[in-house]
């Protein structure tokens, strides 16, 4: 029997997110056809085909690089993210991203496991190897962090606990982040103040055409010559030729990140890891359980919460009344237009809510009836809206 609504997965999600899509009303699964929902991981959707039965997309993460935001936007599809659902994860990364560059340990492990012979030879090469090893204490270093967000302000207070000191930048940091922010954290005024003055450089922006290439040949040049660069954010925001030269010359110590390529992962001062950032059981987790209730909520009641490219539009269902959804462009009179053809039609508007993001605007409507078809084909050809679709009222 064909279930009300259909998800398909691009990405292996965490069963304890997938559990809490009804059974009775969703089939979901990766060849789930037609779908009204994507709901992905780091799948790239840009070069695939997207079904235009598509209503919404998630990403049960934090980065939408994958997904092609603004042809989305264009089609009226509300692409979700799961907010701070993978940062403790991935503060914990980065913090072993600096042991691990600080203490030298992946070379000094893999030098442990190729040792040969019987205890006492092993004690010996032991001994007489480890002084290649030496590494340096973090307590009055500066660490850098590029990017106060849900990941940047942990590191940032997760590294003040370590002893060291800690410069950000973030020139559009969220009230939010700022209040967690720890008041020791300097404020750097440039983003090359950050380049000049750190040890250990993290980085942790979105990948959008701004932050592509942000550690540049330019800014590597104003850097400390024994300075290390973290990345845990995307690839694409190190311009790796460039970090690559600068290891060969001696100029940057090492370079860890959770993204392996041909220029970095053989490297002897380069350290990549599987891109493994939010490869834990309680991120997936949070991440799958975040992502399945803003797809529900916006299938099943036209809610938008944590939508990167819609309006945040939340209004609680009035009991007993079919829920119009309409997606329309930012443009004047489109409420009074709705509420004409409802009118016109002999139906009562409930409830109303109008929200706007740019070009972009969700109008939900409570009505006290049911919407007949005719009524939706004549909402959808107002001038502006993308897509109207009526949701019956629970039983
Ligand atoms: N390695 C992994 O598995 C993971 C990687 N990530 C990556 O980390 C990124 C950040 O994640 P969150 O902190 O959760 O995102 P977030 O949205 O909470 O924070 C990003 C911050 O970067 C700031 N920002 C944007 N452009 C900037 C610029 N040019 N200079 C300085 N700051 C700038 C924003 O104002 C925002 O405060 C994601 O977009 C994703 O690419 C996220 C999770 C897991
Ligand atoms: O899902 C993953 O493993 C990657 C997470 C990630 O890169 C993100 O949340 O931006």
């Amino acid at each position: 029997m064909t279930k009300q609504f259909r998800v398909k997965t691009l990405n292996a999600i965490s069963g304890s997110g997938l559990t809490r899509f009804p059974a009775e009303i969703y089939e979901v699964g990766e060849s789930v056809t037609s779908p009204d929902a994507l709901l992905v991981r780091s799948a790239k959707l840009h070069d695939t085909p997207i079904p235009d039965t598509v209503l919404a997309i998630a990403r049960a993460g934090a980065g939408t690089n994958n997904i092609p935001v603004a042809a989305m936007t264009e089609r009226g599809v509300p692409v979700f993210n799961t907010p701070g659902a993978n940062a403790n994860a991935v503060k914990e990364l980065v913090l072993a991203g600096l042991f691990i560059a600080s203490r030298n340990l992946i070379p000094a492990a893999r030098f442990a496991h190729e040792l040969e012979g019987d205890d006492a030879a092993i004690s010996k090469a032991v001994e007489a190897g480890k002084k290649q090893f030496v590494g340096f204490e973090l307590p009055g270093k500066t660490l850098g962090v590029i990017g106060l967000g849900a990941i940047g302000v942990q590191v940032a207070n997760a590294a003040l606990g370590l002893g060291l000191k800690v410069i950000g930048f973030d020139p559009a940091i969220s009230v939010d982040h700022a209040w967690n922010l720890s008041s020791e954290v300097e404020r750097a005024r440039t983003i090359e103040d950050v380049f000049r003055q750190a040890d250990i450089l993290t980085v942790h922006v979105p990948l959008i055409e701004a932050t592509r290439g942000l550690v540049s040949t330019q800014h590597l040049a104003m850097m400390k010559h024994s300075a290390v660069i973290l990345n845990f954010a995307r690839a694409e925001i190190v311009d790796e030729a460039a970090v690559v030269s600068a290891l060969d010359q001696g100029y940057l110590r090492g370079y860890v990140c959770d993204f392996p390529s041909t220029a970095v992962h053989k490297h002897p001062r380069c350290i990549s890891l599987p891109h493994l950032g939010a490869s834990t059981k309680e991120a997936e987790r949070n991440c799958a359980v975040m992502a399945v209730d803003e797809l529900r909520g916006f299938l099943e009641d036209g809610q938008v919460r944590n939508s990167v490219n819609f309006p945040e539009a939340v209004m609680e269902r009035e009991s007993g009344t079919h829920r119009l959804v309409i997606v329309n462009r930012n443009v004047p009179n489109m409420v009074g237009q709705v509420s004409t053809i409802v009118a016109q039609a002999g139906l009562n508007i409930a409830n109303l809510l109008n929200r706007s993001r740019g070009e972009i605007a969700v109008t939900l409507a409570d009505i006290d009836g049911e919407v007949a078809g005719r009524v939706l084909e004549q909402l959808t050809a107002i001038e502006g809206v993308i897509s109207a679709r009526a949701i019956p009222s629970k039983a």
